[in-house]
């Protein structure tokens, strides 16, 4: 691999390597194996590709995986009392709600509707206060994957740059409030945002995350800048009819000439994304017993 690509899948591996480490001795010492409840509704052929290697990824681990496929077309009140039952179930120490949910359930609602202790995916209120004000909490998976990944390049992240592209709740927020956590100086932008090359030319630190295939080109990349791509885009295949590609948010061939370093689509963030998933339930399920929590697996 060319040498300023930072290597996701590697990266990952490295951290379920840990967490399996981990989960062996909760076993092994406590009799404690992490459980993780994946709930799907509905029947979105990526949502399935995701939900099955998060499944995947969690037995690997060595922790119970527990999938909950309810149909499409589920009430409120099915999904709601569902919630309540992972809540109070004792071996569920992480609840993963797959988004986006069908248009007729409200998302706010049915996410704050989880113990906060058990929201892996750190989109609960309680835990979007905890993370914006310093306080412990659960860290959103992708953005906290980007930190790690970021820290291990960069060591501190002190004094930098960083423009995060994107405002979503899943992952330019909080993506914004780690990076300032790690006293970046954070620009956030968006589709409203003026000059938006000029603004991503300032960046020693970019993230991108907007859900546009290749929308950052190369010249908008300060020469030796860390480019983090976040985005996953499904486009039609260049060469061959009928198949799909997947690319990122950054023009990953003209962005690595000018980035110091930069994560490629697919092997960058993904990866890190099911890993930190998989770090959350460790923690939580150490929380939630009392003992001391694996270091280095969360902020
Ligand atoms: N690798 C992983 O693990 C994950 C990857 N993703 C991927 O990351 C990407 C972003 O996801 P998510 O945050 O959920 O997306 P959203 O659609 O929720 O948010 C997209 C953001 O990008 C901004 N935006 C859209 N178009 C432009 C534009 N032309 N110029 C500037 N800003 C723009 C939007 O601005 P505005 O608010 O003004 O509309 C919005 O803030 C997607 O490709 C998604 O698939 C998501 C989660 C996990
Ligand atoms: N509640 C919730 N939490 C999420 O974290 C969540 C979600 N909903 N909805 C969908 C998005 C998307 N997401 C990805 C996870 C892993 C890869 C991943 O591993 N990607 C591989 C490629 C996989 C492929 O080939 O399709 C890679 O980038 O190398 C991608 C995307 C999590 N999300």
């Amino acid at each position: 691999m060319s040498p300023n690509i930072i290597d996701g899948k590697a990266f990952a591996a490295k951290v379920r390597e840990k967490v399996a480490e981990h989960t062996a001795r909760l076993k092994s010492e406590h009799g404690i194996t992490p459980g993780l409840a994946v709930v799907l509704v509905g029947e979105d052929p990526a949502s399935e590709v995701y939900v099955r290697s998060k499944g995947k990824a969690t037995v690997e681990a060595g922790m119970n995986s527990y999938e909950h496929n309810l149909p499409a077309d589920s009430s409120e009140e099915t999904l709601l009392e569902l919630i309540d039952r992972l809540n109070n179930d004792p071996d569920v120490h992480g609840i993963l709600v797959q988004l986006p949910l069908p248009d007729h359930l409200d998302s706010d609602l049915v996410i704050n509707a989880l113990d906060p202790a058990k929201d892996v995916d750190g989109f609960h209120i309680s835990n979007v206060g905890l993370l914006g004000t310093g306080q412990k909490s659960m860290v959103p998976c992708t953005p906290l994957g980007c930190l790690m990944m970021l820290r291990e390049h960069h060591g501190s992240l002190s004094g930098l740059n960083a423009v995060v592209l994107g405002r979503s709740n899943i992952v330019g927020k909080p993506m914004a409030q780690l990076l300032l956590g790690d006293s970046c100086t954070v620009t956030i932008a968006h589709s409203r945002t003026r000059d938006l090359d000029q603004v991503c030319r300032s960046a020693d630190i970019l993230v991108a995350a907007v859900g546009r295939p290749e929308m950052v080109p190369g010249d908008w990349v300060k020469p030796g800048a860390t480019v983090i791509d976040v985005g996953i885009n499904r486009i039609p295949h260049p060469e061959k009819e009928g198949k799909t590609r997947l690319v990122g948010d950054v023009d990953f061939e003209s962005a690595a000439k000018a980035a110091g370093a930069i994560t490629p689509v697919p092997g960058g963030v993904g990866p890190m994304t099911i890993a930190c998933l998989l770090a959350n339930t460790l923690t939580a399920c150490s929380r939630a017993h009392g003992l001391a929590e694996p270091e280095g697996l969360t902020v």
